[in-house]
């Protein structure tokens, strides 16, 4: 006989996947038109049309057509549809509305025409401009900049209460000074997790309850907000002072979003973290043990990507997140070399590894995805050339089809090799716990039991050679 529970369990998860199945091989569909007006099921998607702007003597990491392509992905992942794009290349930034007057009437126009109800600018507005531009552009009109529609996409994703802590801080920090009418129609829900709902693209998140009150009252809760987070990242450094003590070794992912940080993290350790064809599909550290090589076990962190532009509220508000990255022993950075930009998206990164401190850290690079590049595309193939000579320890791999992920793994070893110091150490026998961590964490290259204790050569960790200060071995 049939159980109608598991048959409903069944029917269910297929059709989940097959929704899954659906939106990353097609992004996300069109809302379907009814030609008869009947109230469609979904609502309406929002349709957006994108602003970039060229500043002479300020050329971005990225050309502007590859920036607003990157937007307009970062758009389709907020679930806006794009209808049309402007562009204008500045002598200088016009105050009140960044382009200037002439492109401020092409762009009412336009958006007349297709009917948009959204505008992103791809460079951050200020206050100023983004009130002036709301108020040509009309009341039905929302303007948001590259920052509120990542600050968007942060709130959906997030999926932990420390997600959606530091995301609820970047929003604040984000909006305060932007408060004015436009923010009082904001839906009733905070930390924005159910997404769709309310206000939708860039004013999912923080309430209208807590909007419609004062700064001061905003204010409050940021300093709530922050002594949260305190909290987090004091829980944070118990672990990694334990883990420190375990000289457990940590590799943090680190690279561009959508570069295949998780997927690599998967396939590594089947750790079963999501990975989609999105922008920001992770935000929340997932931390897991892998075996090297050399019999070592370490620990891999995936985390949030990085992106150009990345916005600086972002930045300070996830630093108990990318405490996992300042902390880890080595970096592994995910870039992908089958993308055209994988060149800026590899600076764009550094970058913001060097704003948070970890710039200097013993890197390798993942040059990922190689199962797309084609022999016979010589971009690609130069591309990949010059990456394996010019980035730090450089690996080629597929974290989709495990192509070279044995060779990484050598790699991180060596790393962590190079990084330990030759000891000589008498451990006395009531210390075998040391011994048991010396060759758990190390390498031993001479043992030899005596009578005071037991003698052993190597190489170990620098934390770890540094608790035997006691024991180091001196010939009589
Ligand atoms: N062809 C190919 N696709 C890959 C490879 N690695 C990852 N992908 C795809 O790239 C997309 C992004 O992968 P993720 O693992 O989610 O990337 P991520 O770096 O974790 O991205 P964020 O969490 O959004 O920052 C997914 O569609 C993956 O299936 C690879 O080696 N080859
Ligand atoms: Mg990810």
């Amino acid at each position: 006989m049939t159980n109608p529970k598991s048959f409903q369990s069944n029917a269910q998860q297929t059709r989940r996947r097959g929704n899954a199945g659906t939106e990353t091989a097609a992004g996300p569909r069109a809302v379907p038109r009814d030609e008869a007006g009947l109230v469609p099921t979904a609502p309406p998607q929002e349709k957006a049309v994108l602003v970039g702007v060229e500043l002479a003597g300020h050329p971005g990491h990225l050309p502007l057509e590859d920036s607003l392509e990157e937007l307009a992905l970062l758009a389709r992942t907020a679930d806006v549809q794009v209808v049309g794009t402007v562009t204008q290349r500045l002598e200088s930034p016009n105050p009140a509305t960044l382009i200037g007057k002439g492109k401020v009437e092409e762009l009412q126009m336009l958006v007349l025409e297709l009917g948009a109800n959204v505008v992103i600018f791809d460079d951050e507005l200020s206050p100023r401009q983004q009130r002036e531009l709301e108020k040509v552009l009309g009341e039905e009109v929302k303007v948001l900049d590259r920052t509120a529609l990542i600050l968007d996409i942060f709130a959906r994703h997030a999926r932990t209460r420390e997600g959606a802590v530091q995301v609820e801080l970047a929003q604040y920090e984000y909006r305060l000074p932007r408060l004015t009418r436009a923010w009082t129609h904001l839906a009733r829900q905070v930390g924005g997790r159910a997404g769709g709902a309310g206000g939708g693209v860039g004013v999912r998140g923080p309430g209208e309850t807590q909007l419609e009150v004062d700064r001061r009252e905003i204010g409050r809760r940021i300093a709530f907000l922050k002594r949260q987070l305190d909290e987090i990242s004091k829980h944070r450094s118990h672990y990694r002072r334990q883990r420190r003590r375990a000289a457990t070794p940590v590799v943090a992912l680190v690279g561009y979003t959508n570069a295949g940080k998780s997927t690599l993290l998967n396939a590594l350790t089947n750790a079963g973290v999501r990975a989609e064809d999105q922008l920001f599909a992770t935000l929340d550290p997932t931390t897991r043990r892998v075996e090297l090589p050399s019999g070592h076990v370490v620990l891999f962190t995936d985390t949030v990507g990085f992106i150009q532009k990345l916005p600086t509220q972002l930045v300070a508000a996830f630093r108990a997140t990318l405490e996992e990255v300042t902390e880890a022993d080595v970096l592994v950075h995910v870039v992908d070399i089958s993308h055209p930009n994988a060149d800026e998206q590899e600076a764009a990164v550094e970058e913001v590894l060097e704003d948070l401190g970890a710039g200097e850290k013993p890197i390798v690079t993942a040059l990922n995805k190689i199962d797309r590049l084609s022999p016979d595309d010589p971009v690609a193939s130069e591309r990949l050339r010059r990456a394996r000579l010019e980035y730090t320890n450089p690996v080629a791999i597929s974290a989709r089809t495990g192509e070279g992920l044995d060779q990484l793994l050598q790699t991180i070893d060596e790393v962590l090799r190079q990084r330990m110091v030759p000891v000589d150490v008498l451990i006395p026998y009531g210390e075998g716990e040391l011994v048991a961590l010396i060759h758990t964490h190390g390498f031993v290259e001479q043992e030899e039991h005596r009578p005071e204790g037991t003698r052993v050569v190597g190489r170990l960790p620098v934390e770890l050679a540094g608790r035997l200060r006691d024991y180091y071995y001196q010939a009589a």
